[in-house]
């Protein structure tokens, strides 16, 4: 099993600390997703893992060894970093047969690759030809092309259509059931929620989280109940829930939020009220309010979003 460790990680550009004492692990047979807002670091460590850079201090390995010592590392790593790379004069098989040969891959993974990324109809299309959602998948395709233990995906959404995410979230989940330990940024909140077990957040070069997707939003959002009684009890259900220390918040037909309470605190109170109960529903926050209440803190980000959630 390949972990990737991240430990202490520093990377300078000149005065630029890009990244700032960085320490997390990605374990296998999970989908973790990478996320932080622009200019947090997560390309930067993305290319210290891949030993594509330097750090200033600090080590990033992959199963226990640094990217350049690893023996065979097309095999043991894939990474999707830059799909516009790919040569648009080339096709896409012969784009995939240069890779398979530089990375000692037998050439028949070309064609599994292709198939298993649904470009196989386009294979021998020139990839200027390409759309930007099948770049993508053929930059996917050459991150699996040596069916590698470790996955590292640098936005890998960008471009597909919805058709495309719902592929792309199965076969995450696939590679992650099969034991591999797979590493995905993006900027998409509600797409990364949908796909990631475990969630790696940074924040001005640092780590602001390491966490279970659902543990995250639990701790950085509050929850809140909708509920409905009858009409003519709307201004008894205020004066009891407002006597509790709740605010509720009327809304359209008839429909009340409270903030910051669970079905399990209303319920009872309704009904030792004797109030009807025509709707009770508990609605938990989302990652994209987890996320904002969380980067909140980190200081490029604090002015356009206040820490309110
Ligand atoms: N080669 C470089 N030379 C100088 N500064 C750099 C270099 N690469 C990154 N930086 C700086 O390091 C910081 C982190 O950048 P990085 O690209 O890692 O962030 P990111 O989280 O990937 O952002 P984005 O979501 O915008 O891709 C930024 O301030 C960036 O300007």
């Amino acid at each position: 099993m390949t972990s990737i460790d991240v430990a202490d990680l520093t990377k300078e550009y000149g005065p630029v600390r890009a990244v700032d004492g960085l320490t997390f692990a990605v374990r296998p047979g999970r989908v973790t997703g990478f996320l932080g807002p622009n200019g947090a670091g997560k390309s930067t460590t993305l290319r210290l893992i891949l030993g594509l850079d330097r750090p200033t201090s600090g080590t990033a390995t992959v199963g226990g060894l640094p990217y350049r010592a690893l023996d065979e590392p097309a095999r043991r790593v894939g990474a999707l970093l830059d799909p516009g790379a790919a040569p648009g004069s080339r096709t896409g098989r012969d784009h995939l047969r240069v890779l398979a040969a530089a990375g000692r891959i037998p050439a028949r993974r070309v064609a599994e690759v292709l198939e298993l990324t649904g470009i196989a109809g386009a294979a021998d299309r020139r990839i200027r030809s390409f759309s930007l959602g099948m770049r993508q998948r053929l930059g996917i395709a050459a991150a699996l092309l040596g069916d590698p233990e470790a996955l590292l995906l640098d936005e890998p959404s960008n471009g597909l259509d919805p058709e495309g995410i719902i592929w792309l979230r199965g076969l995450l989940r696939e590679l992650a059931g099969e034991g591999r330990t797979v590493l995905v940024s993006s900027h998409l909140m509600g797409e990364t929620a949908e796909f990631a077990d475990h969630l790696v957040v940074l924040g001005g070069g640092g780590l602001l989280a390491d966490a279970g997707t659902g543990a995250l939003i639990e701790a950085w959002t509050t929850p809140r109940v909708r509920l409905r009684t009858t009409e003519a009890e709307g201004e008894r259900l205020r004066a009891l829930l407002t006597e509790h220390g709740y605010a509720p918040v009327l809304a359209a037909e008839g429909r009340w939020t409270v903030r910051g309470a669970r079905v399990t605190d209303i319920g009872p109170l309704m009904a030792r009220a004797g109030l009807p109960v025509l709707e009770l529903t508990g609605e938990q926050g989302t990652l994209e309010e987890a996320y904002l209440a969380l980067t909140a803190g980190a200081p490029e980000f604090a002015a356009a979003h206040p820490r309110e959630v």
